[in-house]
């Protein structure tokens, strides 16, 4: 046998993140606790059927060009399994879209968690092996995270984004450059525990900002001195973040993409740069328009959009210690 079986079902949670972080650009990434869910069921009667409640509902197309479901097949073949005969996704999207939120790695993440999980034990040795390791509803059914970390970050394209929302919490990613000990033909992540006093505000606008428009504006090349600039305050945030949070402000100062696209989110840079001057670290949120501050449980409640306060919504989600989960229906 080696199709996905039908009365499969899972419910499939996977956070949002927020990447760059400041000078970890392509890097660096964050969980955020703010979550899309899913309940996907595979079935005997033939077709596809999706339905979206909140980010998204009507604007998403709810047919087989759903980054979800698009996602699904593209990992099906990467498993070289045949998809189920009929599949259902109910989508409730709790991480608003286009705002440098990682929404559409968060959704990657959901398809690729969730065809693993559905294919579990497909092929491995009949029909009655697939059906003996199905675990009881409630109970996690497990996914290669390795492989949701490399295959989310290839279909996205930002590896910042997508492992964070894999593995939750603080994530530095990068791509093996095949010497020496640095092999592999796979994006890696490491996995980081934040210091507990560190804490999260957000600022999320109401307009949107596409990341190819938003990376369309990039220079192809940098000077020397903004990269070692970025670097030295790269290796700082990861020491902030983990062991001395007094260094947040320093460490968050990035001099290679939030000033080149500063005519794409000017309302963006005016905040960040508020919040600067008034000592809180505050960073583009991805490719923004959102606004992340990276402040301590003590400072937080500080942390205010003050004269601009009408724009922005302000939120406090936190930083999950876990990432995309998958429990059986
Ligand atoms: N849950 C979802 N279901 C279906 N499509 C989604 C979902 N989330 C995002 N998308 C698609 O991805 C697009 C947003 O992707 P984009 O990369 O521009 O922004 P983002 O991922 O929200 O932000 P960033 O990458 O800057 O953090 C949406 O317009 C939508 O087409
Ligand atoms: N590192 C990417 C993240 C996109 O979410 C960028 O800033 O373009």
């Amino acid at each position: 046998m080696n199709r996905v079986p039908p009365g499969r079902s899972v419910e499939v949670r996977v956070p949002a993140s927020s990447a760059n972080l400041g000078p970890g650009f392509d890097s660096i990434g964050l969980a955020l606790g703010l979550w899309d869910r899913y309940v996907v069921t595979t079935s005997a009667a033939e077709g596809l059927s999706i339905a979206v409640t909140g980010e998204g509902a009507g604007d998403v197309p709810t047919d087989e060009r759903h980054l979800v479901h698009a996602t699904m097949r593209h990992t099906w073949g990467v498993l070289g399994v045949e998809p189920p005969v009929g599949l259902r996704i109910d989508a409730a999207n709790g991480v608003p879209h286009s705002r440098g939120l990682g929404s559409s790695a968060t959704a990657i993440v959901a398809g690729v968690v969730a065809a693993q999980a559905l294919s579990l034990g497909v092929g491995a040795g009949g029909d009655e092996q697939a059906y003996a390791v199905w675990p009881a509803p409630g109970q996690p059914v497990p996914f290669d995270e390795g492989l949701a970390v490399h295959l989310s970050s290839r279909l996205e394209g930002h590896p910042d984004n997508a492992s964070a929302s894999v593995v939750g919490a603080l994530t530095v990613s990068w791509m093996p450059d095949g010497t020496g000990l640095d092999r592999g033909d796979r994006t890696v992540t490491a996995r980081i525990e934040l210091h507990p006093g560190v804490d999260v505000v957000l600022f999320v606008p109401d307009a949107q900002l596409a990341t190819r428009t938003a990376r369309a504006v990039l220079p192809a090349t940098v000077p020397l001195a903004a990269a070692a600039a970025d670097a030295g305050r790269a290796a700082l945030l990861v020491h902030a973040l983990t062991s001395d949070p007094c260094h947040l402000h320093a460490a968050t100062r990035d001099w290679l993409h939030q000033e080149p696209r500063r005519s794409s989110y000017p309302g963006t840079m005016e905040l960040v740069d508020l919040l600067r001057s008034q000592g809180h670290a505050a960073v583009v949120s991805g490719a923004g328009p959102s606004v992340l501050v990276l402040a301590t449980r003590d400072s937080a409640p500080a942390v205010q959009a003050g004269r601009l306060a009408g724009e922005w919504e302000r939120l406090t989600p936190g930083v999950p210690t876990t990432g995309a989960t998958v429990r059986a229906r």
